[in-house]
C-alpha cells in the first residue's frame, strides 16, 4: 500500500480524534469562505451548507478574494472570512487572511497545521491532526476540514458518520476497477453543497491519474457537454437525498449512450447507498472518490505519491 492509499483508509480514526471547534458560526453575520485548488472547492460545498442552515455564505477563490472582493460582495467590511489550507501556507490563502485582517475583517482559518502563516493571520484557528503520511495529492486532510466545517456550522458529526464513509468507500472500492477498464472520460455530477464535492472528485482524478476530467450541475451537462458522452465515459453521479426524477432521467440517457454510471445515493451501473440527509453526504462521500483516483492511478501504472507538476504546498513567487 502506498502512501496516497494509507492517508485515504487510515483516515477514520483522525475523523474521530478531531476536536470539536471552540467556536462556531454565528447566523447574524455573512460569511466568505476562501481557499485554492482543494482547499476552494471544499469551501464551494461548505459556502452552499451554510446558506441550507440559514447562515449566508458565499466561496471565493483565495486569489480573487484579495484583488477583486469587490466582485463578489457589497461590503466586503461587512463579511467573517473562513480561511480553508491544509498547510495554511498556499500564496493565494494566506494573501486573503493578511489582508483581510488588515482592513479589520474578522479570519477564522480551518487547518490541518497548527503553527502555520494563515494561523498567524487568523483570529480564531479550528484544527484537527491528519494522517502523517498524506502526501502532496490531499485526501485526509480535505475531509477533516469539511468535517470541522460541519461542526463550526453547528452540524453534528460522530462516529455513525464515519462509519457510513468508510462504509461507502469500501463498497465502491471492491467494485471499481471493472468499471474503469477502457475509461478515458471522467465526469462528475452534483448539485447544492454537492457541487463542489464533484469537483473535487474531479480534482483528485486528474491529480492522481492524470486524466481529463470535468465537473458540472447535473441539469448543466445536458446543455453542450453532453456530446462527449460515449462509451469511454464514467460518470460519478452524486446524489441528493430527494433525487429530482430529472436527475434519474439524465443518468438513465447517460447510460443509453454508453456512460457507465457510478451513483452514490441512487442508480448506477454501480449503485450504492448513502444512509444520510443532504449536508453529511459530501463528506461521507470524499473518501470513495479518493479512492476511485487512487485505483485508476494504479491501473494507469501512474504512482499519485508524485503528481506531475504539483507540490504540497503551491506557492506563488
Ligand atoms: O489546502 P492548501 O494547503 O492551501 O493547499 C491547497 C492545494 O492542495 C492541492 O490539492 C494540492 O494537492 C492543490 O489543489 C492546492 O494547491
Amino acid at each position: 500500500m502506498n502512501a496516497t492509499e494509507r492517508s485515504i483508509v487510515e483516515q477514520f480514526p483522525f475523523w474521530d480524534g478531531a476536536p470539536e471547534p471552540a467556536i462556531r458560526a454565528d447566523a447574524s453575520k455573512s460569511y466568505v469562505v476562501v481557499g485554492c485548488g482543494t482547499s476552494y472547492y471544499l469551501a464551494q460545498c461548505i459556502a452552499a451548507t451554510m446558506n441550507l442552515r440559514g447562515i449566508q455564505a458565499l466561496a471565493v477563490p483565495g486569489s480573487e478574494w484579495t484583488h477583486r472582493a469587490q466582485a463578489y460582495v457589497r461590503d466586503e467590511k461587512a463579511v467573517t472570512v473562513v480561511a480553508l489550507s491544509r498547510s495554511g501556507e498556499s500564496t493565494e490563502t494566506v494573501q486573503a487572511a493578511e489582508r483581510s485582517r488588515s482592513v479589520g475583517i474578522e479570519v477564522i482559518g480551518i487547518t490541518c497545521d497548527r503553527d502555520s502563516s494563515l494561523t498567524r493571520h487568523s483570529d480564531h484557528v479550528i484544527f484537527a491532526e491528519t494522517h502523517p503520511q498524506e502526501g502532496i495529492v490531499m485526501t485526509s486532510s480535505a475531509s477533516l476540514m469539511v468535517l470541522m466545517a460541519l461542526r463550526f456550522i453547528g452540524v453534528p458529526v460522530g462516529p455513525d458518520v464515519t462509519r457510513e464513509a468508510d462504509r461507502v468507500m469500501r463498497e465502491l472500492d471492491a467494485a471499481i476497477v471493472p468499471l474503469l477498464s477502457g475509461r478515458s472520460h471522467f465526469v462528475y455530477l452534483g448539485s447544492g453543497p454537492l457541487y463542489g464535492v464533484a469537483q473535487e472528485g474531479s480534482l483528485k482524478l486528474q491529480e492522481m491519474s492524470l486524466s481529463y476530467t470535468q465537473a458540472y450541475h447535473p441539469m448543466e451537462y445536458r446543455h453542450g457537454p453532453i456530446s462527449l458522452v460515449e462509451a469511454r465515459t464514467l460518470v460519478v453521479m452524486l446524489y441528493s437525498p430527494e433525487m429530482l426524477p430529472e436527475e434519474t432521467k439524465l443518468v438513465a440517457e447517460l447510460r443509453a449512450k454508453g456512460a457507465a454510471v457510478i451513483g452514490l445515493g441512487g442508480p448506477g451501473d454501480l449503485s450504492i447507498s448513502l444512509d444520510a440527509e443532504e449536508i453529511l453526504r459530501g463528506l461521507i462521500c470524499l473518501p470513495a472518490l479518493q479512492i476511485l483516483g487512487e485505483r485508476l492511478a494504479v491501473s494507469r501504472k501512474i504512482d499519485s505519491t508524485a503528481p506531475r507538476h504539483l507540490t504540497k504546498v503551491v506557492l506563488v513567487a
